[in-house]
């Protein structure tokens, strides 16, 4: 992989909230040496894991699972301050209510699961029974549970179960338990030779001011295919946040200590980052 001919493999999330990020990448194409493989975030932990791929925006749970072997890129997070709109948390009954009841999680997701963990505990006070479902595929509702987190574009569906009266936005829940931004995915590299990940940092410094710079004219070309609306895509990107700043970061510290607290992860990790001051 140190192989100096050797491509770079990044991953890229399908859900339009990536999008901003890598717009400059997928809308130009990539790079010379940069080669894009997508999927749901589940997908591109598992791709990170194995070796598969070198980098990529991947929950960000996960670095406090492999912090020995993972960097974040500096700079870059797919996150929320305040309501995130794509992580719902729809419930058939009030969350206080919801003690060894079935609550089901998406198959796609690592950090939000852990994210609904703690605040079902921590905000709460509840210990429900957690299974998984496929939230392309399967109806959690149908199958017995109280409660389900959805995430992604398939949170964003304006007929996602309108007949469940309470919803929660997790962004929105974790903003007010804590007064902190949210951090669902960051940049992750457990591949590549330093001097890919400091072209590929610069790259991405580029793609995303091109995102923002087009964002309205991006949104209303790429509307159709995420299924959205030119006017609620353009909404929704703007509402988010991909700047791993200060505040992000202590949300992201925060998170992982809440996440160790709750046994979810062994320890708090420290962060450590990709050097790409060279
Ligand atoms: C904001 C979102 O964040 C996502 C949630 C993730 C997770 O729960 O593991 C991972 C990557 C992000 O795409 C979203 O999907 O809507």
């Amino acid at each position: 992989m140190d192989d100096e001919d050797a491509p770079l493999r990044l991953g890229h999330i399908t859900y339009s909230n990536c999008f901003p990020v890598h717009a400059g990448l997928i809308d130009r194409g990539p790079p010379a040496g940069v080669r894009i493989t997508e999927g749901v975030p589940s997908y591109l932990n598992g791709l990170l894991d194995r070796g598969e791929i070198d980098v990529a925006p991947c929950s960000s749970i996960e670095f406090a699972r492999h912090a020995g072997d993972y960097r974040v890129l500096p700079d870059f997070v797919i996150g929320s301050r305040g309501p995130v709109r794509s992580i719902q948390f729809l419930t058939r009954r009030p969350p206080e209510q919801l003690d060894g009841c079935t609550v089901a999680m998406p198959t796609a997701s690592a950090t939000s699961v852990v994210l609904l963990k703690v605040l079902l505990r921590v905000r709460w006070g509840v210990q429900p029974e957690f299974v998984w479902f496929d939230q392309a595929t399967e109806d959690p509702f149908a199958a017995g549970a109280e409660g389900a987190l959805f995430i992604g574009d398939v949170a964003l569906r304006a007929d996602l179960f309108p007949d469940v009266p309470t919803r929660f936005d997790l962004g929105a829940e974790w903003m007010a338990h804590t007064g902190l931004p949210f951090a669902f995915a960051v940049w992750q590299a457990g591949g590549g030779t330093d001097a890919q990940l400091r072209d590929l940092h610069a790259a991405l410094l580029e793609s995303r001011a091109y995102g923002l710079a087009n964002r309205a004219e991006l949104a209303r070309r790429y509307a159709e295919h995420f299924g959205f609306s030119a006017e609620f895509l353009d909404r929704y990107w703007a509402d988010l946040s991909y700047e791993l700043d200060e505040p992000m970061l202590r949300g992201l510290n925060h998170f992982y200590e809440l996440a160790a607290q709750i046994g979810e992860i062994p320890s708090q990790p420290e962060i450590r980052f990709v050097d790409v001051a060279g």
